[in-house]
């Protein structure tokens, strides 16, 4: 019974009731983001009485237009909260620059340093004095945001954003951001979807203690560990609490983390699409599970995906048949796993033996759930798991390689593990697409579907491939990454900007399909192609397939080529290209 939960915040402007319902639903701007990021002019209750008063004046039967001037009064615009803002530690050459060997991307990494300086933001003080008239929740330091519509801290793009900070030698910016993260986890109790009230009742993939690892690799602090490391063990213990299920496989019991939302109504920032969504169900509580399943969908990260649909065991089907909350994920079992592995390693460091021996439990409990849940020897990868029908989900996707990523599996095997993870990968043949490693193999139009690909996905793959040492896997995942950054490169040289993501089967081409045109920025694609310069840039890139590239030829062979033309051709028939020749470029 969904109908005791909260709403996704108290506000009856931002989140909740019928200002929030009369302005979304009549659709005044292009993104619904747009008004729930705008700033009241007067104070909630004054706000609330000119509303009334211009429902009274309407009858109750507001045209778009008396909605329109009502908003006009009473809201300033989006992004008001802000104020110029140049980072102060920003730098023109940090020395990660000089390890690229190529002088074009020596030059393009230097233009992506230089993107940093336009996706600054700091609040105004003002914010602070009054939060109320603010969607923004409020943060000490300023942050690095994704840029375009994503004007506010997002939970699992500052990992990236924070290794890129971090190459960028930008150490009071990235700390800043982890500070406001473990201020927020000390306010709230977690951190939420992003740095908005309206997402106060959901998370994304918690990676804030791997945060605080990256911070820890560029300069061992033990003082700020020691200070922070209980606020880190109630990040977890969030997780722990609130996300865990209990998964019956092969006679045992396990315990799993899964993606889930404790709040009622429908998304905020998406009001009208979910409105909209959810009137193929005919009660209360249905539309309220839909909402619960897009909300927990948003919560993983992949908004939206075919990978949270199940109709009748398969996942096809539409946003009606979001079953996230069904779905226990590999990627975010792996990074709990890995949480527990830091966390232990952090209380050794600080001299917790009995913290660090809790952690090692919890650590060894997933490390064998993982395993014996998710792995599966004659498919070769790790795989979600239905706990509808108690059956793996036998599809691709790059986060059936997220343990390799991690570091969660039996490393005494690894030989085992790794070749088995390629023959996979040879065998759906991730290889042919041009512009990396599409999200799924479905077509919905979902935004975390083929063909888009993201750039958290690649940096999964490469750098859990990379990390193993092993050659085999090496090598892929070096043609994996001069595949990604050449392609990003291809889409710098057309439009002088970094996308949010790409289409897999395009050389050079944009990402596109969901609920908003393709944003610009971009936070973690500058962060993770940054980081593939640095691993990489020292040995010369391969060259792109319009080149008839060397490294495409050697992998991919004859068959690979002809499957790569078909798939774009495909594309092209069936429009999976979608809007990705318009885009806003704004930061
Ligand atoms: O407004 C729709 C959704 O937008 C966000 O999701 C997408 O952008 C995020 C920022 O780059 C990214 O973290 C997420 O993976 C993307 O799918 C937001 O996070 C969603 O909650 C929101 O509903």
């Amino acid at each position: 019974d969904r109908s005791n939960l909260p709403p996704t915040c108290d506000s009856l402007i931002y989140c909740h009731g019928p200002l929030l319902d009369t302005v979304q639903m009549a659709g005044l701007y292009n993104d619904s983001k747009t008004f729930v990021d705008m700033k009241i002019k007067f104070s909630p209750n004054i706000t609330m009485e000119h509303f009334r008063q211009m429902m009274n004046r309407t009858g109750s039967h507001p045209t778009k237009a008396d909605i329109l001037e009502f908003v006009n009064d009473n809201f300033d615009p989006e992004g008001s909260e802000f104020e110029d803002w140049r980072p102060t530690d920003w730098k023109d050459s940090p020395a990660f620059l000089d390890r690229i060997k190529d002088p074009l991307l020596h030059k393009w990494a230097s233009e992506l340093n230089r993107l940093w300086l336009q996706l600054g933001r700091k609040m105004k003080d003002e914010v602070k004095e009054n939060q109320e008239l603010y969607s923004i929740i409020y943060v000490d330091n300023p942050v690095i945001v994704p840029g375009g519509r994503f004007r506010e801290f997002y939970y699992w793009d500052s990992y990236w954003i924070i290794k890129g900070l971090l190459l960028s030698e930008m150490r009071a910016t990235a700390r800043g951001m982890v500070s406001n993260f473990l201020d927020i986890v000390d306010r709230i109790g977690f951190i939420p979807n992003g740095g908005r009230i309206y997402y106060a009742m959901r998370s994304q993939p918690p990676l804030l203690i791997p945060m605080m690892q990256l911070i820890m690799e560029d300069f061992e602090d033990v003082e700020f560990l020691r200070r922070h490391i209980h606020t880190l063990d109630k990040e977890f213990d969030f997780w722990i609490t609130n996300h865990t299920v209990e998964v019956e496989h092969n006679g045992h019991t396990y315990k799993l983390s899964r993606f889930i939302d404790q709040s009622q109504g429908p998304r905020p920032e998406s009001y009208k699409e979910d409105i909209d969504c959810a009137k193929h169900f005919d009660t209360f509580d249905k539309k309220e599970e839909f909402y619960a399943e897009l909300k927990a969908a948003a919560e993983s990260g992949w908004d939206f995906s075919s990978r949270w649909f199940i109709l009748n065991g398969t996942n096809k089907g539409n946003l009606t048949n979001l079953k996230t909350r069904s779905i226990v994920p590999v990627d975010l079992n792996s990074i709990m796993c890995w949480n527990a592995k830091l966390l232990q390693e952090f209380h050794s460091r600080v001299g917790n033996v009995a913290k660090a021996e809790y952690y090692r439990e919890i650590h060894a409990k997933y490390m064998e759930a993982i395993d014996k849940v998710f792995w599966h020897e004659e498919v070769g990868a790790w795989l979600d798991f239905n706990l509808e029908s108690g059956r793996p989900r036998d599809y691709f996707y790059p986060s059936n390689l997220a343990p390799l990523w991690t570091g969660s599996y039996d490393k005494t095997r690894k030989e085992y593990y790794v070749n088995r993870v390629i023959n996979y990968l040879d065998k759906v043949k991730v290889d042919i697409y041009e512009g990396g490693i599409p999200a799924t193999f479905e077509h919905s139009g979902e935004q975390w579907d083929y063909p888009n690909a993201w750039p958290p996905l690649q940096y999964m793959v490469v750098m859990g491939l990379a990390n193993t040492g092993l050659p085999d896997a090496m090598r892929y995942a070096n043609e994996i990454a001069t595949k990604w950054v050449r392609s990003n490169f291809e889409v710098w040289k057309e439009k002088t900007a970094m996308l949010e993501k790409y289409d897999a089967t395009i050389f050079g081409g944009f990402g596109g399909g969901g609920e908003y045109v393709v944003q610009t920025g971009f936070g973690w694609t500058n962060g993770v192609v940054m980081s593939m310069l640095n691993r990489y840039g020292a040995d010369e890139f391969g060259t792109s397939p319009a080149d008839n590239g060397a490294i495409y030829g050697a992998h991919v062979g004859a068959s690979g080529v002809a499957t790569a033309i078909l798939v774009i051709a495909a594309s092209l028939a069936t429009g999976a290209l979608g809007d990705s020749t318009e885009f806003t470029q704004n930061y």
